[in-house]
């Protein structure tokens, strides 16, 4: 019976069930590097039971860090530190993912908890950020990003293509390409951040340009077998959701066509006067749009914290996989605790050997 805890099979990777970590930006690196933080976070998460756990937002670029304490796949130096996660989260049972992003006209910024406003400029950690157009992400503000030129575009690409191959040799089995959030994929394609006259704008052929080429690029480096998977920002919310929303149904046909197996569907955040409908589960329509509407496995997330909804959003063929991020932060066991509240057979099984021997008759 499909549900929560049936599991998923997508090219030659099997998930245990259809929960998965989403991937959550700690903001605890140094130049790009894994520290004790991660091996303590993802081993947390990954023995909570979860199917896939996916490595949040790794920088392809150091200048496509959202913050300076982002996790970098940039250079080969830092893929040990990655294998080590990866290795972890296999270990716990669950299949290992990983983000890989650059997030353009949003980079260089403080951590939300300092604020999230771009580092002074006279700070020594600080860059200047690279966008589609030199178009602030906030209307009026200074902080304005350079310009990419084509150069600077095929080199990003390249980036993506190289960090893919890392993200390989470090032991990822699945790659999401991070096309949302406003970050430099999702400012190609919104025509509120790209206002371009080349290639690269203008056309929703041009303003998708920059992410079918990194899909082809990337393509190239991550094993045919592993899932290429994107998180797409797939509707703004502005007067017209249902135009933003018609163009990226365009683009899915079309990265689907270039070898994305799989569209993690989540917000654009293009621009910071988007009036966000936040409801609980309110993405899952939107996603279920997606998987019939273009007949591709879809996943989604943002405020799905309910087990037993969560069980009928698969059952009911609306999602394949539930991205949980807070829920799952609140409480890392909690898909055995979602495993109990559905009744499945043997619900301890979800945790570690030594969690699931002592919870086996246990009741509070
Ligand atoms: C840091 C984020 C990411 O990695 O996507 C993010 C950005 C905006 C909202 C939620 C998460």
């Amino acid at each position: 019976m499909t549900g929560l805890f049936s599991s998923f099979s997508l090219k030659d990777i099997t998930l245990r069930n259809r929960i998965a970590v989403s991937p959550m930006c700690q903001y605890q690196a140094v130049d790009g590097f894994i520290n004790d933080w991660h091996s303590a976070h993802y081993s947390m998460l990954a023995r909570g039971g979860a199917g896939l756990v996916v490595v949040e937002a790794t920088a392809v670029a150091p200048e496509g860090r959202i913050t300076p304490g982002d996790v970098g796949l940039w250079s080969d130096e830092h893929t040990a530190g990655l294998s080590s996660i990866a290795a972890a989260i296999k270990t716990a049972g669950a299949v290992a993912g990983i983000q890989l992003a650059h997030a353009g006209r949003k980079a260089g910024c403080t951590p939300p908890w300092q604020g999230g406003a771009p580092l002074d400029r006279d700070d020594a950690l600080a860059w200047e950020p690279v966008g589609p157009s030199a178009v602030p992400f906030v209307p009026g503000n200074d902080y304005i990003p350079r310009e990419m030129t084509k150069d600077n575009i095929r080199q990003t690409q390249q980036d993506f293509a190289r960090a893919a191959e890392r993200a390989c040799q470090a032991g990822f089995q699945w790659l999401e390409l991070h096309f949302a959030h406003g970050f430099l994929a999702q400012s190609f394609l919104s025509p509120q951040s790209n206002t371009r006259s080349d290639e690269y704008g203008g056309s929703l052929e041009g303003r998708a340009r920059f992410l079918l080429e990194t899909v082809a690029e990337v393509r190239k480096f991550w094993p045919d077998n592993f899932p290429l998977t994107v998180r797409l920002g797939v509707v703004e919310f502005d007067d017209c959701p249902e135009h933003s929303f018609s163009e990226s149904l365009k683009v899915i046909g079309w990265l689907k066509d270039a070898g994305v197996d799989f569209v993690d569907v989540g917000l654009s955040l293009a621009t910071p006067g988007e009036n966000i409908p936040w409801a609980a589960n309110f993405m899952v329509p939107w996603a279920a749009r997606v998987r019939r509407e273009k007949n591709i496995p879809v996943g989604t997330s943002w405020m799905i914290t309910q087990a037993k909804e969560a069980n009928e959003f698969i059952q009911d063929g609306k999602v394949d996989v539930i991205f949980f991020a807070r829920t799952l932060l609140a409480n890392p066991h909690w898909p055995y605790r979602a495993a109990r509240e559905l009744e499945i057979t043997d619900p301890h099984a979800v945790l570690p050997t030594p969690y699931a021997y002592w919870l086996q008759n246990w009741s509070e």
